[in-house]
């Protein structure tokens, strides 16, 4: 078994005094691919903030690279190599492609070389984006934002890139572009953790699986497995 990059070990998480999740533990092995899938409101994306330390857990660990981080702040996260591509595409719009990926390096004091290297990388990934490179980021289309926000992440060359709903709104071509964009990146040494609605497809390309229900993990395992499992099933009938 792969040594563990993330670990949330038996977490509470909620909001106030609401409660959402509830005595939850996963793994991510370093180089994997993990697939989180539920229904909306199972609390996956307060999973997602709990670990990016926007939220602040009640109860358990959360353990990255060695370091307890369950109540580090969500700068020194990033710093530590965990990044955060939320649902909805935070980019600066106003800016143009290329200033939002020189954002999203900001305070790295990257070389100029590696700077230019780590470009170089985001526009093999994304050819759109070197074309549209002067293009202010409010004008791309929902897809190439959603590629430029996982670009923007990828200038910091994460050791965790947490995605959350990248294929959301997106035409079934651009979704294939996302797709591949994943699994390109896992293969160069990246470990993803995905949050996705099309849980097929996450689970096609995904190497462990875990499935939330009502903020509780309810099954995990090998994501070929979790793809013909009762309790995915059971996961997305219940009410
Ligand atoms: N900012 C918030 N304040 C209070 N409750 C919240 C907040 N954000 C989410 N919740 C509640 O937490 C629960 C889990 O929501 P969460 O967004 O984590 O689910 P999810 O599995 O990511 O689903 P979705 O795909 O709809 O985002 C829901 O009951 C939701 O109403």
């Amino acid at each position: 078994m792969a040594d563990k990059l993330l670990s949330v070990e038996t977490v509470d998480v909620g909001y106030g005094h609401v409660g959402v999740i509830e005595n939850l533990s996963l793994a991510v092995p370093k180089g994997a691919v993990v697939a989180l899938v539920g229904r909306n409101g199972a609390g996956k994306s307060t999973l997602l903030r709990a670990v990016s330390g926007l939220l602040t857990p009640s109860k358990g660990r959360i353990v990255f690279d060695g370091r307890d981080i369950g109540r580090a702040k969500p700068h020194a996260i990033v710093d530590a190599g965990l990044l955060h591509v939320a649902e909805g595409r935070r980019l600066f719009r106003s800016q143009t492609v290329d200033d939002n990926l020189e954002l999203g390096a900001y305070g790295t004091s990257l070389s100029k070389a590696d700077f230019a290297g780590r470009v170089e990388r985001v526009h093999e990934l994304f050819p759109i984006l070197k074309e549209k490179r002067h293009d202010l980021a409010g004008a791309l289309s929902g897809g190439q934002q959603q590629m430029l926000a996982i670009a923007q992440a990828m200038m910091r060359d994460p050791k965790l890139l947490m995605l959350d709903e990248p294929s959301l709104g997106l035409s079934p071509l651009l979704v294939d572009q996302v797709f591949a964009a994943i699994l390109s990146l896992r293969g160069s040494g990246t470990t993803i953790l995905l949050v996705e609605q099309l849980v097929e497809r996450a689970l096609e390309i995904a190497d462990a699986a875990y499935v939330m229900q009502n903020g509780r993990v309810i099954a995990n395992g090998p994501a070929a497995e979790i793809a013909k499992s009762e309790a995915l099933k059971t996961a997305y009938m219940a009410v």
